[in-house]
């Protein structure tokens, strides 16, 4: 079998992680952490195409590689309009929805640029895999409570797909036999429900669900629209309270669990407190999931960066066990997701999907 050679791009707020793969076999992986400074001069994540280039292409520079051995270029999706999973060809009305932000800001709106910069330059295929907007959400689970406004599918969805094949690849079933509840805990937290291979319910603390380190999630709402209307912040100011400086952040001013669980432990009360209540926030979200499931849940997921702790999934796992068996998947494996699903579409063994603004 032929072996490609990918690069794999991936936008943080403040870093941008880039692996190259011979075929499945992970050469390097880089998280390029870049000045913050020289990021908050740019207006928006979109306008930070050239300065993240030409630091990947430092990077590969260093590394000895040129973009001239890539044979094709893979990202994260960013938040576009509702998708179904998958991977995409990067197209104009993709990277115009993207420019516009029509369905919102999220660093990962830049990954499609930067890729179909390289693709331009060098002639080779580019693609997104699962953005954030992969929308499988049934049409019950999308009414608010409120008519104008409607429930969205966002979620960290490349590595929760990811790791519902890396589990069931474990137990030797097929996903989509199975039914599960995933819980990514990173900076930010989603949790989603996935029947036989659908995620037919989800909540990112971007809007709703438990806090994260970084974001609110769900807030008393009457006291939001106080919050909103006390003047005391423009409309920008008040989403940065909310995405990025919100959650446990707001508490303790840290967005670090590894700090807060060592706090905690050295008898600091209050990030006992914060600490508790996220893990109190997020197996009470597991527990409505298992409704959605109707009870019939196979396995809890916990994946991201926070379960990496032990102690932090033994508290998660004590409330939620009654439900079913928690598998733990600690840190994400996006980068290795892409890489696949660009090994699968280069093999024809993956259709390319178009992006048409909407299903
Ligand atoms: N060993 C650990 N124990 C506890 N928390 C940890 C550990 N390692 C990382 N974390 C926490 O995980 C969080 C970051 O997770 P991760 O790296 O998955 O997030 P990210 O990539 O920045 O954001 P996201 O997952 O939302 O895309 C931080 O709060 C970090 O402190
Ligand atoms: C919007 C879901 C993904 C994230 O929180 O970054």
């Amino acid at each position: 079998m032929e072996k490609f050679r990918i690069l794999a791009i991936n936008p943080g707020s403040t870093s941008t992680k880039i692996s190259i793969f011979h075929g499945e076999e992970e050469v390097f992986t880089e998280n390029i952490v870049h000045d913050y400074e020289e990021l908050k001069k740019f207006r928006n994540v979109i306008e930070q195409e050239g300065y993240r280039y030409e630091a990947i292409l430092s990077v590969l520079a260093a590394r000895g590689y040129s973009l001239d051995e890539i044979d094709v270029v893979v990202a994260r999706g960013g938040i576009l309009r509702p998708v179904k999973a998958g991977t995409y060809r990067i197209n104009d009305l993709m990277l115009e929805d993207l420019r516009n932000a029509v369905a919102g800001e999220h660093a990962s709106n830049v990954a499609a640029f930067i890729a179909r910069r390289i693709g331009a330059e060098k002639g080779i295929p580019v693609y997104i895999v699962d953005p954030v907007s992969v929308d499988e959400m049934e049409d019950v689970a999308r009414i608010s409570g409120l008519d104008g406004i409607e429930r969205k599918s966002l979620s960290h969805a490349l590595n929760i797909r990811r790791v519902i094949y890396k589990v069931s690849e474990k137990l030797g079933k097929d996903p989509g036999e199975l039914n599960f509840i995933v819980a990514h805990l990173g900076g930010g937290i989603s949790i989603g429900a996935i029947r036989k291979g659908q995620m037919v319910d989800v909540e990112s603390a971007n809007c709703e669900g438990p806090f994260s380190p970084e974001r609110a999630g769900g807030l008393p709402i009457l006291e939001v629209v106080d919050f909103c209307f006390s003047g005391k912040y423009t409309k920008d100011e008040l989403k940065k309270k909310l995405i990025q400086e919100g959650g446990v952040y707001s508490y303790l001013g840290t967005k670090d669990m590894r700090e807060v669980e060592e706090r905690a432990r050295s008898g600091d009360k209050k990030a006992a407190l914060i600490l508790e209540a996220m893990v109190y926030q997020i197996a009470k979200c597991i527990g409505q999931m298992a409704t959605v499931l109707k009870g019939n849940v196979d396995y809890i997921i916990l994946t991201g960066g926070i379960a990496k702790s032990d102690y932090i999934s033994e508290c998660i796992a004590g409330r939620v066990k009654f439900i079913a068996p928690v598998e733990r998947v600690p840190g994400e494996e996006e980068m290795k997701a892409l890489a696949e699903a660009a090994c699968r579409v280069m093999a024809g063994r993956e259709k390319v999907l178009d992006y048409g603004g909407g299903e």
